[in-house]
């Protein structure tokens, strides 16, 4: 279990991330979703010990990541794909790990053949390797010590689609199995198709959080009108509270039948009128980090 609270990291007066708290359970994959510059990256470094919090606290299994004693073994970690020994082959590479771990070096080949990297690409040097490659052998990094905790930012960079759908495979297993997958990724599909809780961080703080079903469904309707200012005055006559826009189109927390209704009193002609969730998480992702509104949907 992941837990994260409070979290905040100010540069100057600019916070990064600011108060944000939140889980991740055992069986379950989250998606941590945010524009560019949210603050995914800065929240993950802090939970692995790279960042010191200005306030605020993350455990992993009730410990902080620096008081593992082999952390390693207890959490995977992929932060940055690119910080790896050039000059090595992906074989040097994880055996080293394998060494400053305590595994078994034994263990380097299957793992290697795990990820996608036969006898062949494990002989060359990482220098040599492609950005997908090397998204492997972070991979293959952060599996080594059979970790039941995964902490990966945006493992699918430069996979192809081939191995993006074989990563959604290997994290919905690893899952499955009972462990616990924290993602970021800017693959709204991906995500969409693996997660099963998200968390959306927009300008350091939490968006929206919750069962990806419950988002998805609670994220109300999205209505549009050619005439946007006489809908936004039939919607505050019916007492109904937009909570968002997204290009011309306007998020209402109410059913689509009350936005219908409260449009027909007035007389307003309406060219777009659905359950905002119906186009998916990246409608969803659009819409909450388009507002400053914070969102919280009951786990
Ligand atoms: N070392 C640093 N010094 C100053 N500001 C920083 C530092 N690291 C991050 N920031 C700022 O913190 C904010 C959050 O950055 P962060 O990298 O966490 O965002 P992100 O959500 O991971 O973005 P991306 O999707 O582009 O990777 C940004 O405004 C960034 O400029």
């Amino acid at each position: 279990m992941i837990t994260v609270e409070n979290l905040t990291k100010r540069y100057g007066p600019h916070a990064a991330v600011d108060d944000v708290s939140f889980r991740c359970e055992p069986g379950t994959v989250t998606g941590f979703l945010g524009p560019n510059g949210a603050g995914k990256s800065t929240t993950m470094r802090m939970i692995c010990g790279l960042t010191p919090p200005t306030s605020g606290s993350a455990t992993v299994d009730g410990v902080a990541y620096r008081q593992l004693p082999n952390p390693g073994r207890r959490i995977g970690v992929l932060l940055d794909a690119s910080a790896q020994h050039a000059g090595r082959t992906g074989r040097e590479a994880l055996t080293v790990a394998a060494r400053t771990m305590g595994v078994d070096p034994q263990r380097v080949p299957a793992t290697l053949e795990r990820v996608g990297l036969g006898p062949t690409a494990a002989k060359r040097r990482v220098r040599a390797y492609s950005l997908g490659m090397r998204q492997r052998l972070g991979l293959a990094h952060a599996l080594l010590g059979d970790p039941r905790i995964l902490i990966l930012d945006e493992p699918a960079n430069g996979l192809d689609p081939e191995g993006i759908f074989w990563m959604r495979g290997l994290l919905r297993d690893f899952a499955d199995r009972g462990g616990t997958v924290l993602l970021s990724s800017h693959l709204l599909r991906e995500v969409e198709a693996v997660a099963d809780r998200l968390v959306v961080i927009g300008g350091g703080r939490i968006v929206a959080q919750g069962g990806k079903d419950e988002l998805l469904a609670g994220a109300g309707t999205l209505v549009r009108a050619r005439d946007a200012q006489a809908l936004r005055d039939a919607l505050a006559a019916a007492g109904l509270s937009v909570t968002g826009s997204t290009d011309g189109g306007l998020l209402v927390r109410a059913e689509a039948g009350a936005v219908g209704q409260a449009a027909a009193d007035a007389g307003v002609a309406l060219t777009e009128l659905r359950p905002a969730g119906s186009g998916g998480l990246e409608q969803l992702f659009l819409t909450l980090t388009a507002t400053e509104s914070k969102q919280e949907v009951a786990a």
